[in-house]
């Protein structure tokens, strides 16, 4: 739900006031796909920020067109025409509401499988330009997943990229489009608390990565290690690519999935098309053999409470020491399922029959309550 409840210019210091650009001249690290280091400029993108963008990356412009023009013409249909692709859930055409937790965000969307989608039956020509995109960006994803594992000294390099090009990816492909918000209204449910616009609330994506780009308009923002906000400058012709939650689980934490979040333009419309690269159902997520410390499973809380991973950085963080008292040196696994159709990452351990890790899930959520 929307509410409109303050004048628009007292709405929108509030926003400046919890919103300070802390680090007006970080850059968004830049990774030349062509360039024989790139490997290296990958793995230190991740470790520092979980985010970044590349150039050089072989997806045609054209595809990229196609593609972009047919999701304006299909976001520009009346409503009853765009909701025959199905509720969301998850698949499907939504608006306003993002997700099962009642997230609400000033955005329409898409939301679809990478597989055969039957949403898309009566949009014949969106689907072949969807086809068209997925194909090269998945190429691409790929190569990208195949430099990290190089960087990373791990065979085989394939280990990260097979999980993407097994027929039972749980990959989803999303097309977000956020209509200028001509007034700063702030939204009820989960944003970001501050009643801010908020397009699409925080989060970190689940997935292994996500490979975004959008129609050059503003609105992105990732959140930097110590916890402050920049702005991703857009940039029509480069994708960008975000370490999700399951590529952090399997570096052992080395890599960090990235907290990012999309505000509101007033005057021009956003358009973003994102490829979430996911394991298949039912695959063990846990961290590579070679990037484990001492043979533990250090866990952290992400932001979504169900979601737990590996780090040792929960030393540092009274919050979870009794889940690491309770749980390291465990032997366990992270499995990759949907519930309710979202999808996430379960704890399984080998020695504890699943209802006690879910206890242990339990107490997460108690501490958020
Ligand atoms: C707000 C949310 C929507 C989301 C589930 C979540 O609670 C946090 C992650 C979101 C995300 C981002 C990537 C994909 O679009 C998505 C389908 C996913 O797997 O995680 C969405 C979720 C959603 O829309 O249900
Ligand atoms: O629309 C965007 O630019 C990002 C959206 C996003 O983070 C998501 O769909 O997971
Ligand atoms: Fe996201």
């Amino acid at each position: 739900m929307v509410v409109v409840s303050k004048p628009a210019i007292e709405q929108f210091s509030s926003y400046l006031k919890n919103n300070k650009p802390t680090t007006l001249f970080t850059q968004i690290p830049l990774v030349d796909l062509s360039k024989p280091d790139s490997k290296h400029q990958i793995i230190k993108a991740c470790e520092e920020f979980g985010f970044f963008k590349v150039i050089n990356h072989g997806v045609p412009m054209e595809s990229i067109s196609m593609l972009e023009s047919e999701a304006t013409k299909f976001f520009s249909l009346p409503l009853c025409e765009k909701q025959k692709t199905g509720q969301p859930q998850p698949y499907g055409y939504g608006h306003k509401r993002i997700g099962i937790h009642g997230d609400v965000g000033w955005v329409e969307y898409l939301l679809l499988t990478t597989n055969q989608d039957p949403s898309l039956h009566s949009f014949q020509t969106f689907r072949v330009a969807l086809n068209n995109y997925m194909k090269s960006v998945k190429k691409m994803a790929c190569e990208i997943l195949e430099m990290m594992a190089d960087g990373l000294k791990i065979q085989p390099r394939n280990v990260l990229s097979k999980l993407l090009m097994d027929e039972e990816s749980d990959s989803v492909f999303r097309v977000n489009h956020y209509p200028p918000c001509p007034n700063v209204q702030p939204l009820s449910g989960n944003g970001n608390g501050n009643g801010d616009v908020i397009g699409f609330g925080e989060h970190t994506d689940p997935q292994i990565i996500s490979v975004l780009r959008s129609n050059n308009t503003s609105g992105l923002q990732i959140s930097l290690r110590e916890g402050s906000w920049i702005s991703v400058p857009p940039d029509q012709t480069s994708f960008f690519i975000n370490v999700g939650d399951s590529l952090q689980v399997m570096t052992n934490g080395r890599f960090k999935s990235v907290k990012h979040r999309v505000v509101t333009n007033s005057v021009k419309s956003r358009l973003s098309m994102i490829y979430f690269c996911g394991p298949p159902l039912s695959e063990k997520i846990a961290p590579l053999p070679s990037l484990m410390r001492e043979n533990r499973i250090f866990l952290r809380r992400l932001s979504s409470p169900d979601v737990i991973v590996a780090d040792d950085e929960v030393k540092k963080k009274p919050v979870d020491r009794l889940v690491e008292e309770d749980l390291t040196g465990v032997k366990g696994q992270l499995l990759w399922r949907r519930n309710g159709g979202n999808c996430k990452l379960f704890l399984e351990r080998n020695d504890l029959i699943m209802e006690q890790a879910k206890l242990i899930l339990e107490s997460y959520k108690s501490q958020d309550a």
